[in-house]
């Protein structure tokens, strides 16, 4: 069987959801299952719909409508005849989100924001489906969350192996099915989601699950490149990765890959291709067992929106251990990723990031008992297989306040 996943960008108009067509009548569509994500940046809308629903804001209605017009937008496109079956399905959806919204008795942020958010998906893969079935490609749509199961932990769900590996290896592998990235269920039947982009590790978790030949996941760039073409100019296609390259890469936060996604493919050594879904014809990346990295460049990384903050005792005294574990403890308490560390002895710094609006609770609880100083709003980069001039290219981006070198990986903190 193969995997393939469409993303956001792939199917965020009706000219994309024609080119799932098209890429299924020139791969062949047997045996394959379709992860797909929610349309364009619906998911950013659905978002809203969240926080104006959580701040009791006068504009909920306002969201809402968005979304649903954005929809009712495509299919009208897609579908020539005025009263579709579709229209149903999408009013029986927005019926749901609105039910939700009105016995919701929870005050709990992540898991309101899951129950909302995806719809985007849900949305999607019916539209697709339908579009699908009605252009003489029959599929079978499932809901994802019948399959992937996963702890209650919001926002950032763990996946049940033993559970899912039960619940998706009873598929038909004879059939060509539609279902929902980034979500999954709780074992008291909540919607749960992965983590913002987890549908290319929706897709590896199928993959996994079902022994794939391979997966594809079809972008709207040529493959993987050795950075991220709207930073950079005159990026290289990476024609092979082997899973390790791939990870790090992924790991120091490339963002064309989910991080999560490689391991379970790497597990059972299936083959991951990058493609472009407007390029048939290009082969796009290969990411497998072999050789690291093809052509040998340097790659760079760029996170953004990221706080440098150093801490040091208040009476002068050395970071050891002791103090590092303390930080430790408050930086997980609240949520704070850490992308990059440096000590020294009178201080110790790191470059973190705030995805859940922690900081200023955390500035306030270190502050007890370290002095800080930060700046926020800083961009990380990191350079695999460095060279010198691949390092000043970096540095004339700005003042550079950190950096870094381990094994032909430099990292830099530029404000
Ligand atoms: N190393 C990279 N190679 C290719 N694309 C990259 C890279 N880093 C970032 N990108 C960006 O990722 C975008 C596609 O990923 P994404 O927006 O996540 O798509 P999707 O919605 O299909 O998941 C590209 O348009 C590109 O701008
Ligand atoms: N729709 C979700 C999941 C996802 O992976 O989307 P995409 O494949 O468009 O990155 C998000 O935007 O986070």
């Amino acid at each position: 069987m193969k995997v393939f996943k469409f993303g956001g960008a792939s199917v965020k108009d009706a000219i994309g959801v024609k080119n799932i067509l098209k890429v299924l009548k020139n791969e062949g569509f047997e045996n394959t299952l379709i992860v797909i994500s929610a349309m364009g940046k619906m998911t950013n809308a659905f978002e809203k719909i969240v926080t104006a629903y959580c701040q009791k804001s006068k504009d909920l209605n306002q969201h809402i409508n968005y979304t649903k017009n954005y929809h009712l937008t495509i299919t009208t496109e897609l579908f020539n005849s005025k009263k579709h079956l579709i229209d149903t399905e999408i009013e029986t959806l927005f019926g749901h989100l609105s039910g939700f919204l009105i016995t919701n008795k929870s005050t709990d942020y992540n898991y309101i924001y899951d129950q909302i958010v995806g719809f985007g998906e849900l949305l999607s893969t019916k539209i697709i489906s339908f579009y699908l079935n009605e252009n003489n490609i029959p599929n079978n749509w499932i809901d994802v969350r019948d399959f992937i199961k996963t702890d209650a932990n919001y926002r950032d769900a763990k996946v049940d192996w033993e559970k899912t590996i039960t619940t998706i290896q009873r598929l038909d592998k004879n059939k060509l099915f539609i279902t929902q990235g980034f979500l999954g269920q709780s074992s008291n039947k909540n919607t749960t989601t992965l983590g913002r982009e987890g549908s290319d590790y929706s897709a590896a978790i199928f993959a996994y699950c079902l022994n794939a030949q391979s997966l594809t996941i079809w972008k709207d760039v040529e493959g993987v490149l050795n950075a991220d073409p709207r930073y950079f100019e005159n990026t290289q296609l990476l024609e092979q990765i082997s899973y390790n390259e791939a990870i790090e890469m992924a790991f120091y936060g490339a963002s064309v890959i989910h991080p999560k996604t490689l391991k379970p493919l790497e597990n059972k050594n299936i083959p991951l291709y990058v493609r472009s879904f407007d390029n048939l014809k290009n082969v796009g990346t290969t990411v497998s067992k072999g050789h690291y990295l093809v052509p040998e460049v340097s790659c760079f990384i760029l996170k953004q929106q990221q706080i440098l903050v150093s801490i040091s005792a208040k009476d002068f005294s050395f970071m050891v251990e002791s103090n590092l574990s303390d930080i430790f403890k408050v930086l997980h308490t609240f949520k704070l990723k850490v992308n990059l560390i440096q000590n020294s002895a009178l201080s110790f710094s790191v470059c973190i990031e705030d995805k859940f609006n922690n900081f200023t609770q955390f500035l306030n609880e270190i502050s007890l008992n370290y002095t800080i100083t930060y700046f926020e709003n800083v961009v990380l980069y990191t350079i695999r297989h460095a060279t010198e001039n691949a390092i000043k290219k970096i540095e004339q981006k700005g003042e550079t306040l950190l950096k870094q070198s381990t094994q032909g990986t430099v990292q830099l903190v530029i404000k």
